[in-house]
């Protein structure tokens, strides 16, 4: 039985919509243009002050605005849920590694407040014994100190983390853990630039692959 640690945003759900339609709200009260979707894509990773001067950068906002955006921001981050849903396969997967005894958690840059607002929204927050956001210490990844945080609280056995992107990678490798790549997520480079130990398209393929690599590491 492993330890298994989960990434949010762009890993098991599609948040963008919710992320993006909250950034137009605040951008279009500013008398900004929007931003599209794909740039919401490629802003999420980083934590939600990073989103914001990114989205406050793309917007041609002065960096004096940002602490007032990010209030606006954060604010209205935790009621932005509604559009968000779990990637294909997500829940089925949960449910199988679960029954097999695997304990599971979350480490992810999404402060914690909406990181579980949107868990309990979806009706996901008793399936994981341990969260941990972006603002949970005073370091976010990709410092290990979150990831390592979540494995601390799961117990004992292997440990396996499970992300989209580059910032995941890099923590899973500081952290000296396996990294499983969902390759649909929101990652800014090819696949075989970030660094993985299995990567996968379908989350009806992770039991599979996890039982692979705790198969091959035994
Ligand atoms: O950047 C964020 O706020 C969250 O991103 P993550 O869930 O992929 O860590
Ligand atoms: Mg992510």
């Amino acid at each position: 039985m492993a330890r298994i640690v989960f990434d949010l945003d762009g890993t098991l759900i599609d948040s963008a919509p919710d992320i993006h339609a909250l950034a137009n709200r605040i951008l279009q009260g500013e008398g900004c243009a929007p931003i599209s979707m794909a740039q919401t894509r490629v802003f999420i990773g980083n934590g939600a002050g990073v989103f914001v001067a990114r989205m406050r950068a793309a917007a041609g906002l002065p960096e004096t605005a940002q602490t007032r955006l990010q209030e606006a921001f954060v604010e209205g981050y935790r009621d932005a849920v509604t559009l968000t849903e779990p990637y294909a396969h997500v829940v089925e997967a949960l449910d199988r590694l679960a029954g097999q005894g695997h304990a599971l958690g979350i480490c992810t840059n999404k402060p914690l407040t909406p990181c579980k607002a949107v868990l309990r929204h979806l009706g996901l927050e008793a399936r994981f014994a341990t969260v941990w956001g972006g603002d949970s210490l005073p370091a976010r990844k990709p410092d290990p100190a979150p990831l390592h945080a979540a494995f601390d609280a799961l117990g004992d056995g292997p440990r396996l983390y499970v992300g989209d992107s580059e910032v995941d990678a890099e923590t899973a490798q500081r952290a000296g853990v396996p990294f499983l790549l969902f390759t649909q997520g929101y990652r800014k480079t090819a696949v075989a630039q970030i660094p993985h130990d299995v990567a996968f398209d379908s989350f009806a393929d992770l039991p599979g692959q996890v039982a692979a690599l705790l198969d091959a590491a035994t």
